[in-house]
């Protein structure tokens, strides 16, 4: 996959499939915009650095299920060639509908424009799939409007899946995402707790952008330099250390020094809330517990 930052960056003959959206978390609704059959095309993603909120209004901006970096390497996954990532500014934001469709076709091969059924471009968001169906026919490419994807009846959109992480029912997320949801860090060193009491855990810090499952004991995957292993993990803030949220994992049958080395971390199963103890002793018994419920999960309900 090529990873280009303007329209002007790709051969102006190339016949292009072009899948507009800024795709956070490339959910089972995402996929069906993406995912192209026909192979004469070239399969294209267009989409931008930042959120259109980061502008609008920074505050209200929404944490992200994906950082740019996962969606690139999950796209590249799914066979995509060409990754357009524009820039968005204020310019940007300015253009009218008419001018970014112009803009496109101006500089690439458009045969067919793949779009969500609630896609909204240009300024004061404009454009939408009517203005699009007008203008396809004009310029002579094809139109692909998506309609919402629905499991059991629900819609299947970032928002729903944010909402669910937040909830703690990472099963529903999961469902939704069609695949776990992750979170990737370097392990850092802790308190060196952890191996006192017998129950070693690789420390990550999630990426800022990430939106954070709700605070308790989750039955996870692991992957350390692509070898997949099992483990539990806590999600939670030592708020006498510090208050960035940390996702501490015993891996299951593992042992070796991974301090400075980048994790996978997949969320499987919700356990329990966070909970506060009255000593070690009753910290390391809950611990156990939670290792049990793991270990039973993974022998009995894992469906990944
Ligand atoms: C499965 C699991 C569940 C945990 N549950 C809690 C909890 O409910 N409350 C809490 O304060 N800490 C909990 N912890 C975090 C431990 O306090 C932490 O892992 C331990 O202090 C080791 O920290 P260290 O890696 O900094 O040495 C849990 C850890 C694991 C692995
Ligand atoms: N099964 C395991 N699960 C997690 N970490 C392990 C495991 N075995 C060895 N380790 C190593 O031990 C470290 C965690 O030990 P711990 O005493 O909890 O220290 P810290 O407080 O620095 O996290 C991990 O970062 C990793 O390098």
């Amino acid at each position: 996959m090529k990873i280009v930052h303007s329209f002007d960056a790709v051969d102006k003959n190339e016949p292009l499939s072009l899948a507009f959206g800024y795709f956070d978390g490339i959910h089972l609704g995402h996929r069906k915009i993406i995912e192209e059959n026909n192979k004469d095309l070239k399969n294209c993603v267009v989409t931008f650095d930042k959120h259109p909120m980061d502008l609008i209004n920074k505050d209200k901006s929404p944490k992200m299920l994906m950082t740019m970096e996962e969606k690139e390497g999950y796209l590249e996954k799914m066979g995509v060639d060409y990754l357009f990532i524009i820039h968005f500014d204020s310019n940007f934001m300015n253009l009218t509908d008419r001018q970014f469709i112009s803009l496109v076709i101006d500089n690439v091969n458009m045969k067919k424009m793949k779009v969500g059924f609630n896609y909204h471009f240009g300024k004061n968001g404009r454009g939408n799939a009517d203005f699009l169906r007008k203008v396809s026919k004009e310029e002579g490419f094809e139109l692909e409007v998506v309609d919402e994807y629905k499991i059991d009846d629900e819609r299947v959109c970032s928002t729903a899946i944010r909402n669910l992480i937040y909830e703690g029912n990472i099963s529903k997320a999961n469902k939704f995402l069609g695949r776990p949801y992750s979170i990737t860090g370097k392990v850092v060193e802790g308190k060196h707790l952890g191996k006192q009491i017998g129950i070693p855990t690789a420390n990550i810090f999630p990426d800022p952008v990430k939106a954070i499952p709700k605070r308790g004991v989750y039955v996870t995957r692991v992957t350390i330099d692509d070898e997949i292993y099992y483990g539990i993990s806590n999600v939670g803030i030592n708020p006498t250390f510090n208050e960035e949220p940390k996702v501490e994992t015993n891996i299951f049958d593992f042992d070796g020094d991974i301090y400075g080395k980048e994790i996978k971390v997949e969320f499987l199963e919700f356990e329990r809330e966070e909970r506060a103890f009255e000593s070690i002793d009753e910290l390391k018994k809950t611990i156990e517990k939670s290792i049990k419920f793991g270990r039973d999960y993974i022998a009995h309900k894992l469906n990944y």
